[in-house]
């Protein structure tokens, strides 16, 4: 017999033996979700009260003792001006629940961050390369050892996009004598070099917590030309540096734009302990760029006297303008205008002592700056030894001894291997130094007194330098372009940018001759020549 098939009703899914308890499940999962929805502020409150207690809790804890008594009394000026305000305590309620909701918001998970395999295998093999620096024989828990864990060592770090360190803070045993210059160059060298050549970087030491910060540093602005810079008299914008060098920064354009720059300004006069300056540097290096950077700005409160003793003629714009009183570059015409020089500086000295004796103020034509701006003056130093003449820079002894009571500032530059032509007392007074162009740490350190504190790279544009003002830290220089306007391959905007600081001419330009003494001449009659000896 065939059996009858039972109402479908009956076969359903929801008559199935699982049925109540999957419906079952399906209900209590949508009550929780709803329970939920409904109790979720009053979660997040809750849980923003709990973070906010224990974070009072901590305050309370890190707030020293005799500080408790007022930090009670404001609590309690405050509860009790909140409740004598009308509605204060609802509001004030009000306020605890929204800071607690913000508190108490869920927080993403922070994402796992974490160096991949390449990079872990970077830092593994700095490490090892540290080793033979950063670890002695006979330390029985070494911080370096060869089987070594680099996480124990390298307390931060982080990767360019393109996977190359970028930023390494190490920590470093104690006995690791890092007050010696020798012993923290050899670190610098292998973290150089392990960290890929040809980038600039930064080290910082901190001995007292025997760290070490290494930092990737980008190139200083190239783009910043010769310009008004608002400084104070006396002060000369030499370059600019790095922002974190620096307290200061300055107005600039750039290119077509207006912003801000970091400037190492050099002071001068009476009040500087480094009133002279030495600029060293491999030809082509942007000696000369510097030096008329330098007379464009003392211009516009003093007197330039320019010696060019590579004789090309590169001061040629300052001819004939006012306040230049000569631009030499032959001998004769040198050691002329460096004696007149040497005279006047003892002429500003006798005079200023004569007014304080006197109690009247010094005379003003004593308190006009006066630069000497020498390029490659060992030029001339070999020429007059060969001529059997007078050294020109034994003239420059006397500004360079006393120019600083006389307003007196000299500026010498020169290259590399002529610097032992360099006589004694220009080494010696000379504390404001340059050192431009490409250079070892040993060439650096020899003309600065201090190695860099980043890694000198092969590469590096013209007018890119480090400057030391007397024992100040070793800064990074970028000299503002200021190029020869009369020089052809000279970009127009930077021809324009020059000659718009040139002063104005006292002497019509087909008249104005390099070798002749302009306005000196004029004053030279007038010196009254008497040697700084008489004075004492
Ligand atoms: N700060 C700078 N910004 C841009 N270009 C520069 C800068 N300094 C120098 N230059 C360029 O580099 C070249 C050489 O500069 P400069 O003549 O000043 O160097 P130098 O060291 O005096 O060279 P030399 O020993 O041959 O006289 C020039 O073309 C100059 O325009």
């Amino acid at each position: 017999m065939a059996r009858r098939p039972l109402p479908r009703i009956l076969t359903g899914s929801a008559f199935s033996g699982r049925a109540p308890l999957a419906r079952g499940r399906d209900l209590a999962r949508s009550a929780a979700d709803g329970a939920f929805d409904v109790l979720h502020p009053l979660i997040t409150i809750s849980r923003g009260l709990r973070r906010l207690t224990v974070a009072g809790r901590e305050r309370w804890a890190a707030t020293p003792k005799e500080q408790r008594g007022p930090l009670c009394f404001l609590v309690a000026a405050g509860g009790l001006i909140v409740a004598l305000v009308p509605y204060g305590p609802l509001l004030a309620l009000i306020a605890v629940m929204a800071v607690s909701a913000w508190a108490g918001r869920e927080q993403p998970p922070e994402e796992e961050t974490g160096p991949s395999e390449a990079e872990t295998g970077r830092l593994q093999a700095l490490y090892e390369a540290l080793v033979p620096y950063l670890s002695v024989e006979g330390d029985p828990s070494p911080l370096y050892a060869h089987d070594g864990d680099w996480e124990g060592a390298f307390t931060e770090y982080a990767f360019d996009d393109d996977g190359r360190l970028e930023q390494l803070r190490l920590t470093y045993p104690a006995y690791f004598t890092d007050g010696e210059d020798e012993a923290r160059l050899r670190v610098e060298q292998v973290l150089h070099a392990k960290s890929g050549r040809g980038r600039e970087y930064h080290f910082a030491w901190d001995e007292a917590a025997n760290e070490l910060l290494m930092t990737v540093l980008g190139a200083l602005p190239t783009d910043i030309a010769a310009q008004y810079f608002v400084t104070a008299p006396g002060e000369t914008v030499l370059g600019f540096t790095d922002p974190d060098s620096v307290q200061r920064t300055l107005p600039v354009v750039r290119g077509a734009e207006a912003g801000d720059a970091p400037p190492v300004v050099w002071r001068t006069g009476r009040r500087s302990t480094e009133p002279h300056l030495l600029a060293l540097g491999q030809p082509g290096t942007g000696a000369t760029t510097l030096l008329r950077s330098i007379a464009l700005q003392a211009l516009r409160h003093g007197d330039v006297l320019v010696v060019d003793g590579s004789g090309t003629g590169e001061f040629g714009c300052l001819t004939g303008r006012r306040g230049v009183l000569a631009v030499e570059s032959g001998l004769s015409g040198t050691l002329a205008t460096l004696e007149w020089a040497a005279h006047e500086t003892e002429r500003r000295l006798i005079a200023a002592n004569r007014a304080r004796q006197a109690g009247a103020p010094e005379p003003a034509d004593t308190r006009r700056p006066l630069w000497i701006i020498a390029d490659r003056l060992t030029a001339l130093t070999h020429l007059a030894a060969v001529a059997g003449r007078d050294d020109p820079q034994r003239l420059l002894q006397v500004p360079l001894r006393h120019g600083r009571a006389a307003q007196v500032t000299v500026v010498v530059a020169d290259q590399f291997e002529s610097a032992e032509l360099l006589s004694e007392p220009v080494r010696a007074h000379t504390k404001a130094r340059i050192v431009l162009g490409p250079a070892t740490v040993e060439e650096v350190r020899a003309v600065l007194g201090e190695p860099p504190h980043t890694t000198p790279t092969p590469q590096v544009p013209p007018g890119r330098g480090y400057a030391r003002l007397g024992s100040g830290p070793v800064l990074r220089l970028q000299v503002p372009a200021t190029p020869d306007p009369y020089d052809e391959a000279t970009g127009e905007a930077h021809r324009q940018a020059v000659v718009a600081l040139l002063p104005e001419r006292t002497v019509p330009a087909e008249a104005a001759d390099v070798h002749a003494p302009v306005s000196f001449t004029k004053r030279s009659v007038a010196v009254d020549v008497v040697p700084v000896d008489a004075q004492e």
